[in-house]
């Protein structure tokens, strides 16, 4: 970690002095291994020394435009560099995946309010990578690699982002001249969003219904040239711009096109999964969902991003509240750091805990990822549906709990967490942007919501199901009788277990009833809140087991006092799980008030022997103070000096009086009104 070199304020030291396990030993767990650590810590110093960046700038103030081409230069710096690096650890595919992975953090430095290149490096060569053929590999890989040209992938129209299979833009082939004609129809079929379309990439992968021999033939992807190579100008018919202010990602450059007429090559709609001869017959692929491919790849990697977004806020909101200090407990002692109030425990800590499970559950999901797309390549497409409603159901669950921790760390700060040099609020807009980008959360827990009632009817049927549902068998088993509590980490896993089958059951039953009347579609409508309540809960239920079994494991490999501090974590995460669904437990479970209150007590217990490891692993999370970038977040805890530093370089404090007191407040103090 490149600490500060001033010094530490002495609370904190205090603070650290009282670690009781290894840092480095859970900083290695983090990332996979002391040699990824250091790996990381190169590639962050690499990148993060270099002068013409000119991290001194902060671009907060800058105006939109500024902002823009401010992103865009510092990301060419960082583009540049990475391709000598990449040059100079051998060249490999894996070497520049091993370097963008760690860049992800770094970037977030560079550019806080995203970056313009993002999809380019990620859903555009992704799908570059993952549906074509061969030669249009051979094409376009390697332009897409020397970034000779870049892209972005577009999908999102103004009318539709949800329902894709009624996107409105249209791609006719025609056989004579073996090219597609793209066309927005209407209004609404304008492209919407897509990420650095709007003055940057001069390519994109467009999601448009294809026509041929007077059918249509559902959506799929084209890589179509927006912009002339030399001059940038957008090509004839190519309708192009940014679409202007938004929440967050103000750098992102999220754009809007459409499309008159203009002609695509054969050759460019991807044809590894669905293909189309040059007669213009359409061969249908295996699963038409194959074409969602990029969209799944990039939810499984949303759980990291939440993991890594909920322990930078934590680290910030943890290391305020043990150097911050206000409101004696007892009145007659000098007033204590805030994190001695027992609530402010209640609002960090658990947030760190979560931090820890989704790091298992990336882990866990990537895993599983590469194993059903290894499966998927030699054509058994068996798992694919069970890939797609963990993957939508994590993203909800994860992507809803990083915003809500971010703002409660963000709370958790008082006012001076407010202030946009506390670093929240680009955590917090980063947080939120994900609840909406790749799949609205209402409609992903949907979409897991339909695995689990077909799941939850083989189940009746005495079907087989997968590993992860299974729990469905034990509560049709029970017969209606609930299921009976006990205090123990499995205890509390089978009560989750419980309340989600339950509430799958609920759900399952509202669609029966209302089936009676109406079609299968609208009882499944009315059924909605109870569909995206069970599905939220079988997330839950996914993480809480997998960080049962992957911190068994790590337990059995990591020294007996980190083991103890992991044992703490899950124990933190599983009491505080249930304490906040107890609503849908105590409908399932047969839990008594004294259980519950056993579990209160429990959550005190655990908040104590935490309190003396919590700093020990935010600084084992390894976020450099360039990564954190915060004002109450520094490693040396130095809140105040930073703060009124910080404050200094307002640009409205780089002159005694500003004009417009002359201009206007002084006229209209002497004008008696
Ligand atoms: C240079 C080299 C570099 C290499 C480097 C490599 C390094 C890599 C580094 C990476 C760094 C990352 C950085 C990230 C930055 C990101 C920035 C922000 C990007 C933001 C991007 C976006 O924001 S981009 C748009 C996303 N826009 C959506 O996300 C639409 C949601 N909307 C739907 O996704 C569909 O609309 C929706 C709901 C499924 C219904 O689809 P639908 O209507 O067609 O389906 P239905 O509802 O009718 O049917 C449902 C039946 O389909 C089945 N099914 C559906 N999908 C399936 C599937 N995928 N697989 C299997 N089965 C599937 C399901 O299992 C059901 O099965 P069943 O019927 O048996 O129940
Ligand atoms: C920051 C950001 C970056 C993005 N980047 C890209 C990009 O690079 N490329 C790209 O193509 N797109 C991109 N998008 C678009 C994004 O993927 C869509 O906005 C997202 O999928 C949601 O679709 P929508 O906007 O149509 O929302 P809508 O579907 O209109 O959602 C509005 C409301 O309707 C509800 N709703 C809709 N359908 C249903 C249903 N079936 N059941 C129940 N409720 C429903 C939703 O829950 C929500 O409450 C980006 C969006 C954002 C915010």
């Amino acid at each position: 970690m490149s600490k500060n070199l001033s010094i530490v304020n002495k609370d904190l030291k205090e603070e650290r002095d009282k670690i009781n396990f290894n840092v480095e030993e859970f900083t290695n767990w983090f990332y996979g291994g002391a040699e990824k650590v250091k790996e990381k810590k190169y590639i962050e110093n690499y990148f993060l020394s270099d002068k013409d960046l000119n991290l001194e700038l902060d671009t907060s103030y800058l105006s939109y435009k500024d902002k823009y081409e401010e992103a865009v230069r510092r990301s060419i710096v960082v583009y540049k560099k990475l391709y000598k690096l990449h040059n100079e650890m051998g060249g490999t595919h894996e070497d520049f995946v091993k370097i963008m992975e760690n860049l992800r953090f770094t970037m977030g430095a560079i550019n806080p309010e995203g970056n313009p290149f993002v999809l380019h490096f990620s859903m555009f060569a992704l799908t570059i990578m993952n549906m074509t053929n061969d030669e249009q590999k051979a094409e376009w890989l390697p332009r897409i690699f020397n970034c000779n040209i870049l892209g972005t992938y577009a999908q999102t129209e103004l009318g539709h982002g949800t329902y894709i299979q009624r996107l409105e833009t249209t791609a006719t082939y025609d056989p004579k001249t073996k090219e597609f004609t793209l066309n927005s129809p209407t209004l609404t079929s304008y492209k919407w969003w897509p990420g650095n379309l709007g003055h940057t990439v001069d390519h994109a992968i467009v999601m448009a219904q294809l026509y041929s021999q007077g059918k249509c033939h559902g959506i799929q992807p084209f890589i179509v040239q927006l912009r002339d190579s030399e001059t940038h100008k957008p090509l004839p018919g190519i309708d192009i711009g940014d679409i202007g202010n938004k929440v967050g990602f103000q750098t992102v450059n999220n754009g809007f096109l459409g499309f008159k007429n203009v002609k695509v090559p054969y050759k460019n709609m991807l044809m590894k999964n669905s293909k189309l001869l040059e007669d213009g017959t359409f061969i249908k692929p295996k699963n038409a969902k194959l074409n969602y491919g990029t969209m799944v790849i990039i939810r499984v990697h949303m759980i990291i991003d939440a993991a890594c977004r909920i322990a930078k806020a934590t680290t910030i909101a943890l290391r305020y509240s043990l150097v911050r200090r206000q409101s004696p407990i007892n009145p007659n002692e000098i007033e204590p750091k805030i994190i001695e109030h027992i609530t402010q425990q209640n609002k960090i800590f658990p947030g760190i805990a979560k931090a820890v499970v989704f790091k298992c559950m990336a882990d866990y999901l990537t895993k599983l990822h590469l194993s059903i797309t290894q499966e998927g390549n030699t054509g058994n497409l068996a798992r694919m549906p069970e890939l797609h409603a963990l993957s939508c159901c994590l993203k909800a669950v994860c992507t809803n709990e990083d915003a809500k921790t971010v703002e409660v760390c963000r709370l958790s700060c008082g006012g001076h967490g407010f202030l946009r040099s506390a670093g929240l609020d680009d955590v917090y807009r980063n947080s939120t942007a994900a609840q909406t980008y790749e799949g609205e959360n209402t409609v992903m827990l949907l979409q897991a919501a339909r695995f689990l009632i077909k799941s939850f009817n083989e189940a009746r049927n005495g079907g087989s199901l997968t590993e992860g549902v299974k729990y469905l068998f034990d509560f049709i088993g029970r017969n209606g009788k609930r299921e009976i509590f006990d205090n123990s980490i499995n205890g509390i896993l089978r009560a989750i277990q419980a309340a989600a089958a339950g509430r799958t059951y609920i759900a399952w039953k509202h669609i029966e009833d209302d089936k009676r009347h109406n079609s299968i579609e609208v009882a499944t409508n009315l059924a909605g809140v109870h569909l995206t309540k069970a599905a939220e809960l079988h997330g839950y239920v996914c993480l809480l087991q997998v960080g049962i079994e992957e911190i068994e494991k790590i337990i059995r490999n990591v020294s007996p006092a980190l083991g103890l501090v992991f044992k703490n974590i899950l124990e933190l995460f599983a009491v505080d799980l249930i304490l906040n669904k107890i609503g849908d437990v105590i409908q399932h479970v047969d839990i008594s008030n004294e259980d519950i209150e056993k579990l209160e007590k429990q959550m005190e217990t655990l908040f104590k022997f935490f309190r003396t490891s919590a700093i020990g692993v935010v600084d084992g999370f390894d976020f450099s103070d360039p990564i954190i970038d915060s004002t109450l977040g520094s490693y040396d805890g130095n809140v105040y000096e930073n703060l009124i530093n910080a404050a200094r370089k307002s640009p409205l404090n780089q002159e005694d009086v500003n004009r417009t007191f002359h201009l206007y407040i002084k006229p209209f103090m002497k004008s008696n009104l």
